[in-house]
């Protein structure tokens, strides 16, 4: 067997250090619009997937050697660290985590436990351990981020206005208060087990913490994610903070202590660099274009490229993850095109 020289691009561009390509992974690169993910998937349920490292591992590979992308993201869930400490979640096809008994008092915020990583998931720093003796691009670990993972909890599965969650916030303030400590405490520990085990970069999702205005932010969310976010810096390893809808809050982002910022297709890479945004940024196609006709597809990547490389510390993504009906070899010709594409002098 050859071993492939490691291909550093992505952290070089963490890092914000010139690289001879732009650096490409997608959101839920591993996932239903793989053939081989579906016929793996159909022999397991998804938590299954995440407990068997040997499984696990396997479906973190495919999508970096059916599409040649910079960096491989860790199979698992946001929900994943949740069970052990007594959320009882499972992953619906076609829906998300359902979570039967949803956190509504203090009492159910006190009954939530503590993650011990080593001894709650195993599997995963097993998983983790097994990916850096084979990859050949860096493994990004990842964990969602307090409001994220708050929503589902207390809405008990996915949502539309996150209406519970934020009336939660409003009218139970110690509640809350509490929750985000444990939330806080959670992600720290999860991230730091990753790092511990070989993950090279972290990314922590918010996916939904858009449904706040900026005030709500500063206030109930911008202490918890800077408690995260300087825990883990003395690791030294790149983080990258996402939500999706989530311009208005970006001032809030820069004062956070992270390298990577994530936006979605509304805010343009050239917005958030007129904002002042100086961090890398990662983003941001709409993964709907993966379905419109290539030239479309092709020109607004190419917008994407010649916004994103005006200074070094872009890597290009989705602006949300990938959707079970993209085809992978609408994913691998992108990829190419990202590849081969070099700024106008
Ligand atoms: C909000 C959120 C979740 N999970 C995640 C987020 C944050 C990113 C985002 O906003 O999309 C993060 C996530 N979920 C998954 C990954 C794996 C790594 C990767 O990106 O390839 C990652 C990083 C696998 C998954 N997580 C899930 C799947 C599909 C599960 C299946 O096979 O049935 C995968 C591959 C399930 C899941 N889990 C969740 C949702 C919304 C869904 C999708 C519902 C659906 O489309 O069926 C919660």
């Amino acid at each position: 067997m050859t071993v492939k020289a490691f291909n550093d691009t992505f952290l070089r561009a963490c890092r914000q250090e010139t690289t001879d390509h732009v650096p490409v992974w997608y959101m839920r690169q591993a996932g239903r619009y793989q053939p081989e993910y579906r016929a793996i998937r159909a022999k397991h349920t998804f938590f299954e997937m995440n407990y068997i490292p040997e499984v696990c591992a396997e479906v973190t590979r495919l999508p970096v050697e059916q599409l040649g992308v910079d960096a491989a993201i860790l199979f698992a869930d946001i929900m994943t660290p949740l069970k052990p400490i007594g959320v009882d979640v499972n992953i619906e096809s076609g829906i998300g985590p359902v979570i039967a008994n949803p956190v509504q008092s203090m009492d159910d915020v006190n009954r939530l436990g503590e993650l011990d990583p080593d001894t709650h998931v195993p599997y995963i720093m097993e998983a983790i351990k097994i990916l850096r003796q084979q990859l050949s691009v860096p493994l990004i670990g990842f964990a969602g981020a307090p409001f994220t993972l708050a929503s589902y909890i207390i809405e008990g599965g996915p949502s539309k206005h996150y209406h519970k969650t934020k009336a939660f916030m409003y009218t139970q303030p110690q509640a809350w208060d509490k929750l985000m400590e444990k939330l806080g405490t959670l992600t720290i520990n999860y991230l730091k087990a990753q790092i511990a085990a070989g993950a090279q970069a972290v990314q922590i999702f918010d996916s939904w913490v858009g449904a706040l205005n900026d005030e709500d932010y500063r206030n109930y969310i911008a202490p918890v994610m800077t408690r995260i976010l300087q825990e883990v810096k003395p690791t030294g390893v790149p983080t990258i903070y996402f939500g999706v809808g989530c311009g208005h809050l970006l001032d809030e982002w820069n004062k956070l202590p992270v390298d990577v910022l994530g936006l979605d297709w509304r805010t343009t890479i050239t917005t958030a660099r007129e904002m002042g945004i100086t961090k890398t940024l990662q983003g941001n196609l709409d993964p709907t274009l993966l379905l419109a006709p290539w030239e479309k597809l092709e020109s607004k990547a190419k917008e994407i490229l010649d916004e994103g490389t005006k200074q070094p510390g872009f890597i290009f993504n989705l602006g949300h993850g990938v959707f079970p009906d993209a085809k992978v070899e609408t994913l691998q010709k992108l990829t190419r095109f990202i590849h081969s594409y070099r700024r106008d002098a």
